[in-house]
């Protein structure tokens, strides 16, 4: 494993409020962190510290063994940084705006054409390379961004919500593009979609309060939600309490409670997986499944259980 981004302690301060309070986490070529918290959590905070553009109140950023503090030149030659938002720059067109960033990286003659022309290739936007920024739409100016992160071929890349803004198609081919670039390179995205901690990341951090409160795999995010394994189920030939009585009496079921229109929901016992079992038991009793489907986690509630542990979510 070789580590690329390091980080100990990190803190930022504004006045009062703690945006960032003694973070600690590495991230190792071939890895995606999932980055993730809730809104003001102290994401965006931490992506600038360790790209260099805010600098810490307190603690130590590393990318490939160079300190942002005192090495900020090799840091940012080493990665690559989509911020929040549109690329700057707006009356420039994608060609003029990646051949400026080639050349303030030091990129010049047939290596910069190499440079933009693979880099826009990676982002789909070859077809828009001489329109002005400004008339794109938000998923071209997105692309924009990321073509822009890429240009140097860093060995790390930190996106801040690359997804952000695109239509489902255009999701699906970034996510394509950061699987593509994972296997060589440390890559950090910050991310509030549940679906790209499973398509995208290898592992996830979650802050909440400018404090780590989870470092662990997305199977592992997933099981801290309330929801993990429930399986809500319809039968239609059976009178509903009848139901609900046979659910509560399956040794694998913990609970049972009525979903609107909809049947229950059955939480199962010590997470287990139930859906096969839970079928196979409705079908010995002749009855037939209108609807049997687990349920799907959601990233607010997982935040809310690993945040907010006394509230009767599971911790
Ligand atoms: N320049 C600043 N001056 C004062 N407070 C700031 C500044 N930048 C961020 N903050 C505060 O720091 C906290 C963390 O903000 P940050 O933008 O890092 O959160 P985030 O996790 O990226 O949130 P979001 O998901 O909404 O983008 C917030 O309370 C925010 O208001």
């Amino acid at each position: 494993m070789t580590l690329r981004i390091e980080i100990d302690d990190l803190a930022k301060y504004f006045g009062a409020i703690k945006a960032v309070d003694g973070v600690s986490f590495s991230v190792s070529k071939g890895e995606v962190l999932g980055f993730l918290g809730p809104n003001g959590a102290g994401k965006s905070t931490t992506m600038k510290m360790i790209t260099g553009f805010l600098t810490p109140t307190r603690g130590t950023v590393r990318v490939c063994g160079y300190d942002v503090l005192t090495d900020p030149i090799s840091v940012k030659a080493h990665l690559g940084y989509l911020p929040e938002g549109a690329p700057a720059y707006a009356d420039m067109t994608p060609d003029g705006f990646l051949k400026f960033i080639a050349e303030i990286r030091g990129i010049k003659g047939a290596d910069r054409r190499r440079a933009v022309d693979s880099a826009a290739e990676r982002a789909r936007i070859t077809n828009v390379m001489y329109q002005p920024i400004e008339t794109l739409s938000k998923g071209y100016k997105r692309r924009v961004g990321l073509a822009q992160s890429i240009l140097h071929n860093p060995p790390v890349l930190i996106l801040d919500e690359p997804t952000d803004g695109l239509d489902p198609n255009q999701k699906h081919e970034v996510r394509t593009l950061i699987n593509e670039m994972a296997e060589d390179k440390a890559i950090i995205i910050s991310t509030h979609i549940l679906e790209e901690v499973h398509a995208l990341c290898t592992r996830n951090v979650v802050i909440a309060n400018g404090k780590v409160k989870f470092d662990g795999t997305p199977q592992e995010l997933e099981s801290k939600s309330r929801y993990y394994n429930a399986v809500v189920v319809n039968v239609a030939n059976i009178e509903q309490n009848a139901f609900e009585t046979f659910l509560k009496s399956l040794p694998f079921v913990a609970q049972v409670e009525p979903v609107e229109g909809a049947g229950f929901r059955v939480y199962p016992k010590d997470g287990q997986q139930i859906t096969a079992e839970l079928s196979e038991k409705i079908r010995e009793n002749g009855w037939s499944i209108d609807a049997l489907h687990a349920e799907a986690g959601r990233l607010d509630e997982v935040f809310r259980s690993i945040t907010m542990p006394n509230t009767g979510a599971k911790n």
